[in-house]
């Protein structure tokens, strides 16, 4: 498509020259010769101009009182403006209304080129956004959370109802696979918020001094290695949502400030003594039982409560297998996509062992196991075959037999969460060695209190 642009001129000289040049450059050139034609062009003829070259005084009335009264009518289109010589001091009202930049008349054609280009390229780059966020935002409409049965139709119906009111915490209950990560992104992108920035962060990824750096941003020198100011997620999510995944490995005194931080919308850099306003969503995720952990005391009950007045729980795949249907079909597709293949038939054989299959990793399983059938398909039958769909004894721990005497077997498709990955370790290795700490620790590589933290942490027994 070819570069759109209109020339607002009353010099007839000086405005033919112009469209000449451009056309000749390759652009679709229309040319107004006062602010009513160019009304008109932009209103009536909907001609969409991606960058509009105007003189600033035209016979008709000035072109900023006339970009003042387009607003909202005119979009995704920079605004050029050449000035007589001494007319700056609009400068600044210009530029609050979105003007790209200002040229000084008479200007070489050369420098008008170049700005041209640019502004040319900044309206092309917005374009580019505003059609990744239409995307997100229809990618990530309540109905991308599939299934049909009861309970993810209650999920669904709930998503729609949190998009349309403003919530300042929410908290996503529900274990590994199950969509919790899809479901802050439907929250974020179908709500008000859309159009401001979603930041992820898993709080199990951080050790505890880069968390609350992260989280709160610092000055520079606010502790050794800070060499210059950092904004924190906090900050950098302003306007939009801080989605913290795996809340329940935050430390209980960043858990306190977080508190703090939701409560009074304010925060403070780390050595600063300033503080911050935000505007900020909170969604909040753990596959772990928060309420439990709250009733231990390893989580804080009052953020809990806080993050806690709405409350979204997501069902394990085992409890919906209605929604296997719907799933498979969507995943079928999708790597159809990618991988330009054409599978259009689910073998019975293979819906029998997709719906006697425990599913300990949830949809993210499915969503692996159906994407490897997928790209070994051969023609347009799912091959049963490449199910590999292993019997389950405990949930999220490999079958013993899979063990070996001096290591032990990890499935690396997504069916076991890390959290899972590293409780089972712990506890393979204690039981190898009678509960003893001291030997498992040394089987591991780790402390003592390394180990005793996490054998505390997964409630696992040691011996006395
Ligand atoms: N109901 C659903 N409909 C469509 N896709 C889903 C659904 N549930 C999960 N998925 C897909 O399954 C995959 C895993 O989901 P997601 O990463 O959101 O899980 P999670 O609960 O955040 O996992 P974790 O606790 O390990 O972070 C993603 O690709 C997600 O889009």
């Amino acid at each position: 498509m070819l570069n759109t642009l209109l020339i607002v001129e009353d010099e007839a000289l000086f405005g033919s020259e112009l469209t000449r040049h451009y056309r000749k450059a390759g652009w679709e050139v229309e040319w107004a010769k006062d602010l009513k034609e160019a009304r008109e062009l932009l209103l009536e003829h909907d001609f969409e101009p991606l960058l509009i070259l105007s003189d600033m005084n035209l016979p008709d009335g000035n072109v900023l009182d006339f970009m003042e009264s387009l607003q909202g009518q005119v979009v995704n289109t920079e605004w050029l403006l050449l000035t007589g010589y001494g007319s700056v001091p609009d400068s600044v009202r210009a530029l609050r209304l979105g003007a790209y930049d200002f040229l000084e008349k008479p200007c070489e054609m050369a420098r008008l080129d170049l700005v041209v280009a640019a502004a040319a390229r900044s309206v092309q780059a917005q374009k580019r956004l505003a059609q990744q966020v239409r995307q997100r935002f229809r990618r990530y409409s309540p109905e991308a959370y599939v299934g049909k049965s009861r309970a993810t139709q209650r999920v669904r119906e709930m998503l729609a109802r949190l998009t349309r009111v403003p919530f300042s915490a929410l908290i996503i209950g529900g274990e590994t696979g199950t969509g919790k990560g899809l479901v802050a992104r439907i929250l974020h992108y179908g709500g008000k918020r859309a159009e401001n920035p979603l930041i992820e962060l898993n709080c199990a990824a951080l050790p505890r001094e880069l968390l609350e750096s992260e989280l709160f941003g610092h000055e520079a020198g606010a502790f050794t290695g800070a060499l210059a100011r950092h904004r924190g997620l906090f900050e950098q999510a302003e306007g939009g949502t801080l989605f913290l995944d795996e809340i329940g490995e935050m430390s209980p005194d960043l858990q306190s400030k977080l508190l703090k931080a939701i409560e009074d919308r304010k925060i403070r850099r780390l050595g600063s003594e300033k503080e911050i306003s935000v505007d900020v969503q909170i969604l909040a995720a753990s596959h772990r039982d928060l309420e439990g952990m709250v009733r231990r005391g390893e989580f804080r009950g009052d953020l809990y409560h806080r993050l806690s007045v709405f409350k979204l729980t997501l069902p394990p795949l085992r409890e919906i297998k209605e929604d296997l249907e719907e799933l498979v079909e969507l995943f079928v597709a999708e790597f159809n996509a990618k991988a330009g293949k054409h599978v259009k038939v689910v073998p019975e054989a293979a819906w029998a062992e997709l719906r006697a299959h425990d599913w300990p990793g949830n949809v993210r399983e499915l969503r692996n196991v159906i994407e490897r059938c997928v790209l070994f398909a051969e023609g347009p039958q799912l091959p049963a075959e490449w199910l590999q769909l292993r019997r389950n004894d405990a949930r999220g721990m490999p079958a013993d037999d899979t063990a070996t005497a001096d290591g032990v077997f990890i499935p690396l498709d997504g069916s076991m969460a890390l959290d899972d990955m590293d409780c089972y370790i712990i506890r393979t290795t204690l039981e190898r060695h009678d509960g003893n700490v001291t030997a498992a620790a040394r089987a591991l590589g780790a402390t003592r209190e390394t180990l005793r933290y996490r054998i505390r942490k997964y409630g696992l027994k040691e011996s006395s």
